[in-house]
């Protein structure tokens, strides 16, 4: 999803960071976590640092397109209509993803094996720095 939202933005000028879009997000987030029975400061945590690791995602897409004097995504979708929605969704399967293995992710004897789960996403097309901020609240 970061691609989509940075052609967006560097199509519109905008700031990568949004700090009022988080801190709704965090919010919700929050609250439905605990709905669910995932602790609300651990939720806020985790969501906190996949926001951290999108923004490192699109800091270093903008630095490529900066050195590359790179022009207009023709075909970047609307944030507000197309992106976040998909992002909504997406998250809130995360969420309840999170909340069916909360069993699992609160058993500290589990962690070794949660964070050799994560290795898959190294493969992914995300820089190391993105992805080591992304995994770091299963390790702690
Ligand atoms: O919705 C955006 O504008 C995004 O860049 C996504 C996102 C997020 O991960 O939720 C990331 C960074 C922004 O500061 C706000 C929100």
């Amino acid at each position: 999803m970061a691609p989509d939202v940075a052609q967006f933005k560097w199509n519109h000028h905008l700031p990568i960071e949004d700090l009022p879009r988080e801190a709704e997000v965090i919010a919700a987030l929050g609250r439905q976590a605990s709905a669910l029975g995932v602790p609300q400061p651990w939720a806020e945590a985790f969501f906190r640092a996949q926001i951290e690791a999108s923004k490192t995602a699109q800091n270093e897409l903008f630095q490529g397109w900066d050195v590359f004097k790179r022009g207009q995504f023709p075909d970047a979708p609307d944030l507000v209509t197309v992106t976040r929605p998909k992002l909504d969704r997406l998250t809130d399967q995360l969420l309840h993803a999170l909340a069916e293995n909360w069993p699992v992710l609160s058993d500290p004897t589990r962690r070794e094996d949660v964070l050799r789960a994560m290795h898959p996403m190294q493969a992914e097309d995300l820089s190391a720095k993105a992805v080591t901020q992304a995994i770091a609240p299963l390790g702690r």
